[in-house]
């Protein structure tokens, strides 16, 4: 797990440090890296041409030396100046020495560079860009972009970048991870993210970037002791007659998922039977009576009495659940049914289910995502692009698997039986979640990988990704 912080611990930790260490140690170490990048992106640095893209800020100033650097190198190096007047003065003295040339900003300057380096805003940058700066940002588009710490238009807490932002290939980025370069808009914007060390001292984070060895760390493996009842049975209160598929595709995944047995109480009993031989149907019973470890209710249930009492059900237990679609719907109208449980509650709602049971995202999906879990008790997994979980006591992941092809219906059945697979093994509630998150993302990557994939595509390939994960 890498850790990820907001701008405010990172300019606490930076100030820390500059009080330590001799005036400009910080930016020369920033520049340096960021020259070493540069030059490593490049061919060759002699007779290359860069464009440095620089705004008032110490960001600027991070371009200017770094491209002092590659001017001494040999490269053509042309600085344009967002704000003349403000631009970082010993940056520039050493820009000047290095034979750079500097110009005001003006976007046919861009025409022909091998690289373009983003120094327009850093950490202190609002998100979207108006004027000239949006202008360069449109004339970097289809070059070769190195980012100065975060692209400018994004803002460095949140990921959001409001109209117009620049598109990195590469983001080299100082002392730490800020969270807006993993979240929202800001985690494709950002291209490859490369951490420079600064030798920082960071405070102890409570949100984190999984990684795979995180998820190999925790995924179940059966050991010799096992049956099938010790690996975890799952429940599924899934599907309706006008949504059985919902119930299918839930269901496919917790048997693919690792579960070693899965129980069925939903209201599309035939065709999961016919589907899935594996899994024990329980036509006529409560889910109160049937013994699980773990529940996933909601994908396909509807939203009647019928589904309300299964759902009642099924939040009554004393397991962990995990809670998707329409038992989403159903707790947003009462609220209370899961802020009282004895065991872990899991929901996973899209923007549209999360804004009816804890008002809009807005553009901190990491605070509001927090905010939701703190409120309602349970681990609270907000999809999209860059999906995040967070535990009721703040404890935060940010997954950076996936694809904009898992935007497809069903493909979110697939995510909840997948959690409700890793909670029935014992999982701790947000860590099954995140875990989940991931792996759906992988089989997300392979089935897109072979052209537009369905979400039973997804589940296809589930097992060929919690295959790779577990080995590594
Ligand atoms: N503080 C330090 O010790 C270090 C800082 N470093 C660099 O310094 C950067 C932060 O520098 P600053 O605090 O000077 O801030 P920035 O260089 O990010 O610039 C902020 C200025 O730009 C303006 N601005 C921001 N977003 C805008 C937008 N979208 N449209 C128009 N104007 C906008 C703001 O009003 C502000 O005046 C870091 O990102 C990093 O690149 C590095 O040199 C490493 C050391
Ligand atoms: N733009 C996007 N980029 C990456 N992943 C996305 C994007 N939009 C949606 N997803 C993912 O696709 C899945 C869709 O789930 P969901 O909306 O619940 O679908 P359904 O209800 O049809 O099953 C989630 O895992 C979500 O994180
Ligand atoms: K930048």
């Amino acid at each position: 797990m890498r850790g990820v912080h907001s701008v405010a611990q990172v300019r606490a930790a930076e100030s820390d440090a500059m009080a330590r260490l001799p005036e400009g140690e910080l930016m020369q170490r920033a520049a340096h890296a960021l020259s070493v990048q540069c030059a490593a992106l490049l061919d060759r640095v002699y007779g290359a041409h860069v464009v440095l893209l620089v705004g008032g800020g110490n960001n600027g100033g991070d371009a200017l030396f770094a491209g002092a650097r590659l001017a001494a190198r040999g490269a053509r190096v042309d600085a344009l100046l967002l704000d003349p007047a403000r631009a970082h003065a010993d940056g520039l003295v050493a820009f000047d020495r290095a034979r750079g040339r500097a110009h005001e900003a003006d976007p046919q300057l861009l025409a022909g560079a091998d690289l373009v380096v983003d120094g327009m805003f850093g950490i202190g940058g609002r998100a979207g860009l108006t004027g000239v700066s949006a202008d360069l940002a449109d004339a970097a588009h289809d070059l070769l972009t190195v980012a100065v710490d975060v692209p400018s238009g994004v803002d460095a807490d949140t990921g959001a970048a409001g109209g117009k932002a620049v598109r990195a290939d590469v983001t080299v980025t100082f002392g730490a991870i800020k969270s807006g370069t993993v979240l929202g808009p800001g985690a494709d914007l950002c291209g490859e993210l490369r951490l420079v060390d600064l030798g920082l001292e960071l405070p102890v984070t409570d949100a984190h970037l999984l990684e795979a060895a995180d998820v190999r760390a925790v995924l179940p493996r059966p050991g010799a002791a096992d049956d099938k009842y010790t690996r975890g049975v799952v429940g599924l209160a899934a599907g309706s007659e006008q949504y059985a598929g919902a119930g299918v595709l839930a269901t496919g995944s917790a048997v693919h998922g690792g579960a070693g047995m899965v129980r069925y109480v939903g209201l599309a009993p035939d065709p999961v039977r016919a589907r899935y031989p594996e899994v024990v149907v329980h036509p006529d019973s409560r889910p109160h009576d049937v013994r699980v470890q773990a529940w996933v209710v909601g994908p396909g249930l509807g939203t009647d009495g019928t589904a309300m009492a299964l759902l009642a059900d099924v939040l009554s237990t004393d397991v962990p659940v995990i809670a998707d679609a329409d038992a989403i719907t159903l707790i947003a109208r009462t609220p209370r049914l899961i802020r009282g449980r004895s065991a872990p509650t899991v929901i996973t709602p899209h923007d549209r289910e999360f804004e009816r049971i804890a008002g809009q995202p807005g553009p901190d999906r990491l605070a509001a995502a927090r905010r939701a879990a703190r409120d309602l008790g349970a681990t609270v997994l907000l999809k999209g692009n860059a999906t995040v979980v967070a535990a009721p006591d703040g404890t935060a992941y940010v997954n950076p698997t996936g694809t904009p092809w898992l935007a497809t219906a069903g493909s979110g059945d697939v995510l909840s039986g997948l959690i409700g697979a890793l909670l029935a093994s014992g999982l701790r509630a947000p860590l099954a979640a995140a875990a989940a998150a991931y792996a759906h993302g992988v089989a997300g990557q392979l089935a897109a990988a072979d052209g537009p994939p369905s979400a039973a595509d997804v589940l296809a390939e589930l097992r060929g990704a919690l295959g790779s994960l577990a080995t590594g």
